[in-house]
């Protein structure tokens, strides 16, 4: 029967925020693994209770300082504890044998959570992620299902499974060394599920979906870490529950504090964005929260992922440091060219398209409108990385079997080339080397500059210069980006 340790139990009833964080404490301090059942059932049950509409009247508090929450007993969350075990224990048999899972184990798993969801639903909806969600509403959203495939697994004494994490997808890997992958969970609209089969071999390997077999494979103490970056605090589209902010908030300091995010950028990142609205750690800025995030995916996992780049840039778009901002998307950029574009990126397409078509052009429109004595418009190093973004999407889609650029790209495109003075974009000397030559390597199959030597950080240590300050050297560009600079000059 579950094991619903004492030591959890003396800390019922739950009245504030502190209370919560010991229980996350005392698991991800106990030698044994965290209990990803307990700990996500306590998680989405605060945060549904404080976001769900009876709060909207602000019942929660008159006395923030002491986070006081409505009292949560012990009583509701161990009977959801034993429901979950009962649901899995009641279908799937227990390791007795101490073995590796095997693929049949981890898709009975999978379809018992399926199957026992209700079948149509709003699958994009706040609040879907937890077992709570999954226990009281029979509802998860395709990350909840894969936490919930883990969770499982946990429960019957597989603890070879673990959550594998792209930016936008999560599956699960198992066996000796976590050699093997599968898929259990869906992605996206319309998509028939892949649960059960390996992860992408195919040309799905070579979409950002599955970030080139880069993607964060997860300790325990990491898939915590993903419940809790998934706690939503949102009450609606424009108000957050602040007691359910400064949980998640807390958590991920306590998990940074303990080297679990380490390995995990995106995690990194959304505690940066924490900070930047209410920093609680005067020695660590969110911008140095976002770099790190960076440091982490470029060591860990070859530069291949977008977001941290987004958070970065999104960072600096909002403290109106826009050079630094054109550099950050110009890096991301840089990730993306290698990939090839396919049905399954929406959601990056819908991030480029925001910084290229909206972004940009509001930073243009900023910088064009006063009198802007250190404006960005006479900064060649800007207008070179505003070629090296551009340029980056024009490679993404080489050799992709859905196209990216449309018409809809190139108003605001021109547009914004053409606010650069001419004597500054005269200062951006396009070196068009063996553009054949480089662009082939995404076509052999290895489809990163790096000979397959897959070590970011080695290759790129000695090369990693900002370009210099009067002559700027924007090498091997797409044709289309040197015709439109060309047109331009
Ligand atoms: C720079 C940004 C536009 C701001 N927020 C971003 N997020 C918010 C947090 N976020 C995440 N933050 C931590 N972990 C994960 S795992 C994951 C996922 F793989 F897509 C999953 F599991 F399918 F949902 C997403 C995600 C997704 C990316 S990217």
């Amino acid at each position: 029967m579950a094991v619903f340790r004492d030591v959890d139990k003396a800390l019922f009833p739950i009245k504030n925020i502190n209370t919560v964080v010991k229980l996350f404490t005392n698991q991800l301090e106990d030698s044994n693994e965290p209990d990803l059942a307990l700990l996500s059932i306590v998680s989405g049950l605060i945060e549904n209770q404080l976001t769900s509409r009876s709060n909207a009247a602000g019942q929660l508090t008159d006395s923030p300082e002491s986070n006081v929450l409505p009292r949560f007993e012990l009583e509701d969350v161990e009977n959801l504890y034993k429901k979950f075990h009962l649901i899995i224990t009641g279908s799937v048999e227990s390791n007795d044998t101490k073995s590796y899972a095997t693929r049949e184990i981890v898709k009975k798993v999978s379809d018992v959570i399926w199957n026992s969801l209700t079948r149509s639903y709003y699958k994009d909806r706040a609040h879907l992620q937890s077992l709570y969600s999954y226990l009281t509403g029979s509802k998860l959203d395709c990350f909840g299902v894969a936490y919930a495939v883990v969770a499982g697994c946990q429960v019957l004494g597989y603890n070879d499974v673990h959550l594998a994490l792209s930016e936008d997808h999560a599956w699960v890997v198992f066996g000796p060394n976590g050699s093997e992958t599968a898929e259990v969970t869906w992605h996206g609209k319309g998509n028939e599920d892949k649960r059960g089969q390996e992860i992408g071999k195919g040309v799905s390997a070579r979409s950002w979906l599955y970030v080139n077999s880069k993607p964060v494979v997860c300790t325990r103490h990491m898939e915590v870490a993903a419940m809790v970056s998934a706690i939503n605090p949102s009450l609606n589209a424009n108000v957050d529950v602040s007691e359910v902010a400064l949980l998640q908030q807390e958590l991920l300091w306590h998990l940074y504090d303990f080297g679990h995010l380490k390995k995990y950028p995106m995690a990194i990142g959304n505690l940066g964005d924490l900070e930047e609205i209410s920093p609680k750690r005067p020695d660590i800025s969110c911008k140095n929260l976002f770099d790190e995030a960076i440091e982490s995916a470029r060591k860990y996992y070859n530069n291949q992922h977008v977001y941290p780049y987004t958070y970065q840039g999104g960072y600096y778009y909002r403290n109106k440091m826009y050079k630094e901002a054109f550099e950050s998307w110009a890096n991301a950029s840089d990730v993306i060219r290698g990939y090839n574009y396919s049905r399954d990126d929406e959601e990056i397409y819908k991030e480029f398209l925001e910084i290229a078509n909206e972004l940009i052009p509001y930073i243009m429109k900023m910088e064009s409108s006063g009198f802007e004595a250190n404006t960005i418009l006479k900064k060649a190093e800007c207008f070179a990385n505003l070629l090296k973004f551009y340029d980056g999407i024009c490679q993404w889609e080489e050799g992709s079997a859905t196209p990216v650029l449309h018409i809809g790209w190139a108003k605001p495109l021109v547009n914004t080339i053409s606010k650069f003075d001419a004597d500054v974009r005269a200062q951006v000397n396009i070196v068009c080397d063996n553009v054949e030559e480089k662009l082939c390597s995404k076509k052999n199959g290895s489809i990163f500059n790096n000979n397959n030597n897959n070590n970011y950080e080695k290759e790129h240590a000695s090369t990693i210069t900002k370009p210099s300050a009067t002559k700027q050297s924007a090498s091997n560009f797409h044709p289309t980006i040197e015709a439109l600079t060309a047109a331009c000059s």
